[in-house]
């Protein structure tokens, strides 16, 4: 019987698990307690677990499985690491450092199959979706390196930005969101959570109807279907008459605003006209529309794109900004080491091919 990591298991599937195997319902607690709490990696540590118990939680979990292969570190601070899964596939991982707090940027699936024409991550397909435990892993990971740098510094933010389509392995990264944000365990606020969508249109409405107040990003780019699909094939699956539909869904069942991240593009999505289609898009739903504008962090293998000059940027965001809708520029992090998503993973695989 292979093992699978104790992570993956929301605070209730743990429960029903042990009671199942003829264990006391309040040993879940103590068993996240370990886990989230005191952050250790072996069973052997559960000191106040009965023999018992500890013998059938060591026959069919194990706590770690990620092996760091690389740290690099940032003079703003920014961590990025890359992660050697059991099967030897690499992921990344990264901590950034805000005035609010510490947020982690996850990795959901190896490779990623929607192939934007300017992202790192998607210039190898998907080898295979992260399970929910190895998702849950990287944070506690992370949170283990501040433990050991001992400023008792703790994660506060999460954002689900890292290589791969979150909504594409849906049902993993649902588990993973309910088990760092419970109570029982890490206690991240769903609010301090965000997770970021190229726009699964019919995947929106699901997550529209979750009982988790998980904040939604989405990748939109370009205000056009033309520009967007040029831009991302994923607009000819879900194009601007499916998304935004679904966009609505969720502004009205949940009533939380929700992100909409462009990157700015030099001489393809950046003028003042992509910026007034811009306006006109997102008009009847601006009081709860937050446009993140990003400056586009150059990968060499799409080298059809460059930055937009700040002048550009700058009135990008000005007549968004006049025309009444929320924006801002995104801050960037970590520009001294790898920092376009994906980057490092795609950098080392052609070292090693
Ligand atoms: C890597 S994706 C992961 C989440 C999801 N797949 C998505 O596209 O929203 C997170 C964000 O990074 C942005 N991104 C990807 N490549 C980038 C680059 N080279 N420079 C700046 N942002 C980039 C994406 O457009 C997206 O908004
Ligand atoms: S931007 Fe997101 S969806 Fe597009 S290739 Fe990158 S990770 Fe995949």
């Amino acid at each position: 019987m292979s093992k699978t990591s104790i992570y993956g298991l929301t605070f209730e599937q743990l429960t029903s698990w042990l009671v199942e195997h003829g264990q006391k319902k309040f040993r879940a607690q103590q068993v996240w307690d370990w886990l989230y709490k005191k952050r250790i990696t072996d069973f052997e540590e559960m000191t106040n677990l009965n023999k018992e118990c500890l013998a059938l939680l060591d026959n069919h979990f194990y706590i770690q499985s990620l092996k760091q292969a690389i740290k690099q570190e940032s003079s703003d601070g920014t961590i990025k690491f890359l992660f050697e899964l059991q099967d030897g596939n690499l992921i990344e991982t990264v901590l950034m450092r805000f005035s609010y707090g510490l947020s982690v940027c996850v990795t959901t699936q190896v490779g990623c199959n929607i192939g934007c024409t300017f992202c790192a991550s998607g210039l190898l397909t998907k080898n295979r979706d992260l399970s929910g435990g190895e998702i849950v892993e990287q944070i506690m990971k992370v949170q283990q390196h501040l433990d050991r740098v001992g400023k008792n510094e703790r994660v506060s933010h999460i954002v689900v930005m890292g290589i791969g389509e979150p909504f594409d392995n849906y049902s993993n990264m649902m588990d993973f969101l309910r088990v760092v944000n419970d109570q029982n365990g890490l206690s991240i606020g769903a609010r301090h959570i965000t997770v970021s969508t190229s726009g699964l249109a019919h995947k929106i409405y699901d997550f529209a109807d979750e009982d988790i107040q998980i904040n939604l990003a989405v990748s939109l780019h370009a205000p056009n279907n033309e520009l967007r699909t040029k831009i991302m094939k994923i607009n000819k699956a879900f194009p601007l008459e499916k998304l935004m539909p679904a966009v609505d869904y969720y502004l009205e069942k949940t009533n939380r605003r929700i992100t909409f991240e462009y990157i700015l593009l030099r001489d393809v999505n950046d003028h003042k006209e992509e910026a007034l289609q811009l306006v006109q898009l997102l008009k009847d739903k601006r009081h709860l529309s937050y446009v993140n504008l990003i400056p586009y962090n150059p990968v060499d293998e799409h080298n059809q794109y460059q930055r937009s000059t700040k002048e550009s940027i700058v009135k990008f965001y000005e007549t968004l900004l006049n025309n009444g809708i929320q924006c801002g520029v995104r801050v960037e992090q970590g520009s001294d080491i790898d920092a376009a998503c994906g980057q490092l993973r795609s950098k080392q695989i052609k070292a090693k091919s």
